[in-house]
C-alpha cells in the first residue's frame, strides 16, 4: 500500500529529538510516516512508511526464541510490560531489495527521558494495530516432510522469531501424515484465528486451503459434489512460507522463494486475491488447485517420482529424464470457456495488477467470454496453469503473463511431437526471457472452465503396436492413459471438469512489485 509523500512542511503530529548512531536527529511521526533527520550538517533524511514498519520494541526487550516442542502449544504474545526505565527503542521494519526480498532492518533511537521512548513505543504500537489489517492470531501447519525436510528449521530460526517479535499469537501443528492439515482444518476451532498459514511446498498449501474450503462448505451445507457449484469463500486469510521442492505458488506470489520475504508479507497482512479451481469427475469433487493442473508428461513424472523422495528435489530430474524417453502421447480431448484475450497480449500480474482488481470489482464477467472451443488431438502434455507457475528452475513459468486473481486458467497444450522438440519446450521453460507461447507444437488459450476427456480408444489404437500393452484389458487401460498432477498431488482420474472461483481465497501477499528502472530499491530511502 503505497501513501502519499509527507509534506514536512506540515504540522508533524509528534516530534522529538533523538540520538541514533551517537547523531542527534528530529524523529517525526507524521500522516502514517516516520521521518528522521540529522540536526547538523550535512543534513540526511529517512522517510518511512509505517506500513513497512515489524514494530517497536523497549531498549531492554529480546526477542526470545522457543524448541517447537514447545512452540506447539498455544503461544499467547509476551506480556508487554512497559520497562520505565528505558531510554532506548528499537524500530524494526523490512525493506525490498530489487529482486523482491524484504528483509528486516532496525534502527535503535535513544532519548533522556524514558517517558518519552514509552510514548514513541505505545504511539508506533497502537498504530499498527489500528491503521493496518495484520493478523493478530495465526494457525500454523509445519510439513517437516517437503522439499529438504527444512520444516522444523525453517520454523525455529526465522518463522517463530519473528511471529515472536512482532507479537502474532500463534499455535503450530507439525504434519504427521499426508491428509493431516485437513483433518485439523474440519475439527479444530478457528474462530479465534484471522489467517492460517504454512510451511511447506504446494501440496502443503493445497492441502491448507482444501480444507479451509471443506470446513466452510460443511458449516453452510454446500454440496461440492456438484461441478456446477460456487466453492464458499474461507473466512480466513492464508499464507505460504516455501519449505517444498518447487514452490511454485510462493514464487508467484512474492517474486521470490525467500523464506524471509514469506514472513514479512505474512506479518504486513495486504492480502491479494487469489483464484482456484475446482477439479470435478462426473461424481465428485476431487480437488480443488491453485497452481497447476498437468496432465500427461508431467503426471507421469509426480507419479514417478514419489518413489524416489529419499534424492530431494533431484527426483524431478531423474523422472523427468525417465518419463521424456518414454513419452508416447496421449489422446484426448478438451472442451473450454475461452476468454476473447489471449495471455501473450497482457501485461504481467504484479502487485496492484489492474486486471485482477477489475475483476474482483465486478461480480460476473461472463459477457467477456466468447465461446466454447474443441480442441482434440494427441499431447505431450496439457495443463490448466492458476499462476504463472514461475519457480527458480523456470523465471518465466508456463504462463509468464497468467493473473492470479482474474477468474481465469491458462490452459498450454503442448502435442505430441518428435523427443527434440519435447527437450526444446522443456528447454524453453527453463529460459529467463523466452515463453512457451511461439513454440509450433504449443497452443495457449484463457478460460474458465474446460473439459478434459481422454481417449482410451484412440490410445489404444495408437500404442497397440508398441510394447506398452501386455495382458488384461484393466492393464491395458491403465497404461494407455495418464494421471494428473494436481498442485504436487496425483490424480487418478483422466477425465475431468475444471472451473475457476474467481478471488476464492485471501493470500498474505503484497505480491512481487516491478520497480521502475531508476527508482530507490526500498522504501525507506536517504535524502
Ligand atoms: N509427516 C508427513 N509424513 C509424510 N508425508 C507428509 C507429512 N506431512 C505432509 N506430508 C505430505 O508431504 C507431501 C509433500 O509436501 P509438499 O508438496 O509441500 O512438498 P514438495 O512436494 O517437496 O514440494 P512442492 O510441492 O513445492 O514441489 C504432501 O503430499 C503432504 O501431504
Amino acid at each position: 500500500m503505497q501513501l502519499p509523500e509527507p509534506n514536512c512542511d506540515d504540522e508533524p503530529m509528534l516530534v522529538t529529538t533523538v540520538v541514533i548512531k551517537r547523531k542527534r536527529c528530529w524523529l517525526r511521526f507524521h500522516r502514517g510516516y516516520l521521518i528522521w533527520e540529522t540536526m547538523k550538517a550535512p543534513i540526511a533524511r529517512w522517510t518511512l512508511p509505517l506500513t513497512d514498519v515489524l514494530t517497536a520494541t523497549y531498549g531492554n526487550e529480546a526477542a526470545t526464541s522457543l524448541p517447537l516442542a514447545e512452540a506447539c502449544k498455544e503461544m499467547q504474545p509476551a506480556e508487554q510490560v512497559v520497562p520505565a526505565t528505558s531510554t532506548t527503542f528499537v524500530l524494526h521494519y523490512a525493506a525490498r531489495d530489487t529482486k523482491n526480498k524484504w528483509r528486516r532492518h532496525e534502527v535503535v533511537m535513544s532519548h533522556d527521558d524514558s517517558r518519552q521512548v514509552a510514548s514513541w513505543v505505545k504511539t508506533i504500537r497502537n498504530y499498527l494495530a489500528k491503521h493496518t489489517n495484520r493478523p493478530r492470531k495465526i494457525l500454523f501447519f509445519v510439513n517437516p516432510f517437503g522439499g529438504k525436510r527444512k520444516g522444523f528449521k525453517i520454523w525455529e530460526k526465522t518463522v517463530q522469531p519473528l511471529m515472536t517479535l512482532v507479537g502474532i499469537e500463534f499455535k503450530v501443528i507439525v504434519t504427521q501424515r499426508p491428509g493431516h492439515i485437513e483433518e485439523v482444518l474440519m475439527n479444530c476451532e478457528l474462530d479465534s484465528y484471522q489467517a492460517a498459514v504454512c510451511i511447506g511446498g504446494d501440496g502443503t498449501f493445497a492441502a491448507l486451503f482444501n480444507g479451509l474450503i471443506l470446513r466452510s462448505a460443511r458449516d453452510r451445507r454446500i454440496n461440492l459434489n456438484d461441478p456446477a457449484v460456487e466453492l464458499p469463500k474461507p473466512r480466513l486469510a492464508v499464507g505460504v512460507i516455501p519449505g517444498g521442492s518447487t514452490d511454485t505458488l510462493a514464487y508467484s506470489l512474492h517474486g521470490s522463494t525467500d523464506v524471509e520475504t514469506a514472513c514479512i508479507h505474512v506479518i504486513f497482512g495486504d492480502c491479494s486475491g487469489l483464484d482456484v479451481s475446482s477439479v470435478h469427475s462426473e461424481k465428485q469433487l476431487l480437488r480443488v488447485y491453485a497452481s497447476i493442473l498437468s496432465y500427461g508428461y508431467l503426471g507421469d513424472v509426480l507419479r514417478d517420482s514419489e518413489k524416489f523422495r529419499w534424492m530431494g528435489p533431484q527426483r524431478y530430474d531423474y523422472s523427468g529424464f525417465k518419463k521424456i524417453i518414454a513419452n508416447k502421447g496421449y489422446e484426448g480431448e478438451i472442451a473450454l470457456l475461452s476468454e476473447t484475450d489471449h495471455p501473450s497480449t497482457c501485461m504481467k500480474c504484479t502487485n496492484n495488477c489492474n486486471r485482477c482488481i477489475e475483476k474482483s470489482r465486478t461480480e460476473d464477467s461472463q459477457d467477456k467470454v466468447s465461446s466454447w472451443l474443441t480442441v482434440r488431438g494427441k499431447f505431450f502434455m496439457v495443463n490448466g496453469a492458476n499462476v504463472s507457475c514461475a519457480c527458480s528452475k523456470s523465471p518465466m513459468g508456463f504462463s509468464p503473463h497468467c493473473h492470479i486473481g482474474d477468474g481465469c486458467v491458462d490452459i498450454i497444450l503442448v502435442r505430441h511431437t518428435s523427443l527434440l522438440n519435447n527437450i526444446r519446450m522443456l528447454w524453453r521453460l527453463s529460459s529467463k526471457d523466452k515463453t512457451l507461447y511461439d513454440l509450433p507444437f504449443v497452443e495457449v488459450y484463457r478460460a474458465r472452465e474446460f473439459v478434459f476427456r481422454a481417449s482410451h480408444s484412440l490410445n489404444l489404437e495408437s500404442t497397440a503396436s508398441t510394447d506398452c500393452i501386455v495382458g488384461t484389458e484393466s492393464s491395458v487401460a491403465r497404461t494407455a492413459v495418464s494421471v494428473w498432477n494436481c498442485d504436487g498431488e496425483v490424480i487418478d482420474a483422466p477425465s475431468v471438469k475444471i472451473k475457476v472461483h474467481c478471488q476464492l481465497l485471501k493470500v498474505l501477499s503484497r505480491r512481487m512489485q516491478v520497480p521502475p528502472p531508476d527508482s530507490p530499491s526500498c522504501f525507506c530511502f536517504r535524502l
